[in-house]
């Protein structure tokens, strides 16, 4: 299915993260979520325990009236060579994003963009990963990275935008800034989201629903404030009532 990225309605902002290893619960959960959510994330958790087999199952058992986009978020990094291949080899899934890392650099960023257009499936969006959630300013000290987040991550937006990608992964606390930066058609797909009173867990850049999208966030990846929730279907309705 191609992803029309034109913002209709609050619940199509909304991208779940099912992040499980299991099949069944992937499954269930996206089954349950289908009608509510605007699109569902499988990452590297899901990934390394299902492969492909596992992302055709959970996406191919809902009916296509109803399947949401995904966004396989799998964060490639390596040599320009291996993740041109690795796109390559990710689109007969045919997701509606992926990621990679722009640290990965702009002749990687470039092969990526590359990679996705040589076939005749549909081109999926990409999306470079600017400075992860779970990061702060001591972190990027720690590896050595003597910069600011903020300046990190508008650094390398501008870099993801000059190579042809679609947009970024940022957390909430750049999106206004990053917005500025990059103008209005360039994707931001915010993850590091909490609803008031959540548990932030191992995020460090958080802002809750309402306020990521009104300081600029296009779309909203949300993982544990649904999926772990006693009732997830009622979580992500309440998230996605917070947006109207
Ligand atoms: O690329 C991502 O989606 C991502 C980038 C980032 O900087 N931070 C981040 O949390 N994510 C993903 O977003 C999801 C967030 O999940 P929760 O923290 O449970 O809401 C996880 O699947 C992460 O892998």
């Amino acid at each position: 299915m191609t992803f029309d990225a034109s913002i209709g309605s609050a619940a199509q902002r909304v991208f779940v993260s099912i992040d499980t290893p299991e099949i069944e619960a992937a499954r269930g959960l996206a089954e349950r979520l289908a009608g509510i959510v605007g699109g569902v994330k499988l990452g590297l958790e899901f990934f390394v325990g299902q492969g492909p087999a596992g992302i055709r199952a959970v996406m191919g058992g809902m009916a296509a009236e109803v399947r949401p986009p995904l966004f396989l978020d799998l964060k490639l990094h390596d040599i320009p060579n291996t993740v041109a291949a690795a796109v390559r080899a990710m689109l007969p899934l045919q997701p509606a994003f992926l990621t990679i890392h722009t640290s990965g650099g702009p002749a990687m960023m470039r092969a990526a963009v590359e990679a996705a257009s040589m076939t005749d499936l549909p081109r999926p969006r990409l999306l470079g990963v600017t400075v992860l959630t779970s990061l702060d300013d001591d972190d990027l000290v720690s590896v050595g990275q003597g910069v600011s987040v903020l300046d990190q991550a508008r650094r390398l937006a501008e870099l993801a935008q000059s190579c042809g990608l679609d947009g970024i992964i940022c957390s909430p606390a750049e999106v206004a800034a990053l917005r500025a930066d990059r103008g209005p058609d360039f994707v931001l797909m915010v993850p590091g989201i909490r609803p008031t009173g959540a548990p932030v867990g191992d995020q460090k850049r958080v802002m809750t629903p309402r306020d990521a999208v009104d300081q600029g966030a296009d779309f909203l990846v949300i993982g544990r404030p649904i999926t772990q929730a006693a009732d997830p279907a009622a979580a992500a309705r309440a998230i996605v009532k917070e947006l109207l």
